[in-house]
């Protein structure tokens, strides 16, 4: 008999604990939301958001999903599970399905949704900088919106329709149409809320993670643009 050469290639979130320990510690994101396990809020401040809208921002292509730069320009996250702090708004990204739209990162009673942005805050109250900060138990912020199939979102197409324009990894686009990020928010913000990590490498347990309950309708073919391109600049 011959022996047949047998390659296991492992590759994603299994092998992640050899490069970046981090990913072996114990508040890993992203995480299957228990609706039945979720405690009530109690008496948690309201959580409030201000973000600025008329300043050129900057679409990039990292090479697994798209992103959004703030370039720094004033904006404040505060309340909720935050305590005193602020923070401040640095990058927003889009996490998308390959296959059949189960795109999402977070699941909620295990199910999962065609997409989630991100808003990535980093702590201004106690850091200075969102490099310091993304190192810090209590450095960073993520608002996460659940995207589903439905009517066309018309202030993410503002970022949409320049997919196209960035399908390579490392492409970028600067755009000066006014956006205002808190559009991209659902109309009621109950969210759940759980101290967690970065959901891919370094997998850095830095992150309040406030996950808005109610998702966000994109239209089905603004979820195949950024399929496409995602799938691009994923393979590129
Ligand atoms: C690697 C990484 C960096 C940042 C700033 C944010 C994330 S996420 N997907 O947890 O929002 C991941
Ligand atoms: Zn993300």
């Amino acid at each position: 008999p011959y022996l047949v050469p047998v390659v296991i290639l492992i590759v994603g979130p299994a092998t992640w604990v050899e490069k970046f320990p981090e990913a072996r510690g114990t508040r890993q994101s992203p995480v299957d939301i228990v609706t039945s396990r979720a405690s009530s809020g109690g008496s948690a401040p309201p959580l409030v958001w201000r973000y600025s809208v008329n300043h050129p921002r900057s679409v990039v292509n990292p090479g697994y999903c798209w992103r959004v730069d703030e370039n720094g320009y004033d904006s404040e996250l505060r309340g909720g599970p935050l305590g005193s702090d602020v923070y401040k708004l640095q990058q927003w990204h889009c996490h998308w399905g390959s296959v059949n739209g189960e795109g999402s990162e977070h699941t909620v009673d295990g199910r999962a949704f065609s997409g989630e942005l991100h808003l990535v805050h980093w702590n201004t109250s106690k850091y200075n900088s969102f490099t310091e900060a993304a190192g810090q138990p209590d450095g960073l912020a993520v608002l996460g919106v659940l995207l589903m199939v439905g009517s066309k979102h018309d202030e993410l197409d503002k970022v949409v329709r320049l997919l196209p324009y960035i399908q390579h990894k490392g492409d970028k686009v600067t755009f000066s149409e006014p956006l205002n990020p808190a559009n991209l928010l659902p109309k009621r913000i109950a969210y759940w809320t759980y101290p967690g990590s970065l959901t891919t490498p370094p997998c850095t347990e830095s992150v309040t993670w406030i996950l808005f309950k109610e998702p966000v309708q994109v239209s089905a073919e603004q979820v195949r643009l950024n399929l496409c391109y995602y799938v691009n600049g994923k393979n590129v």
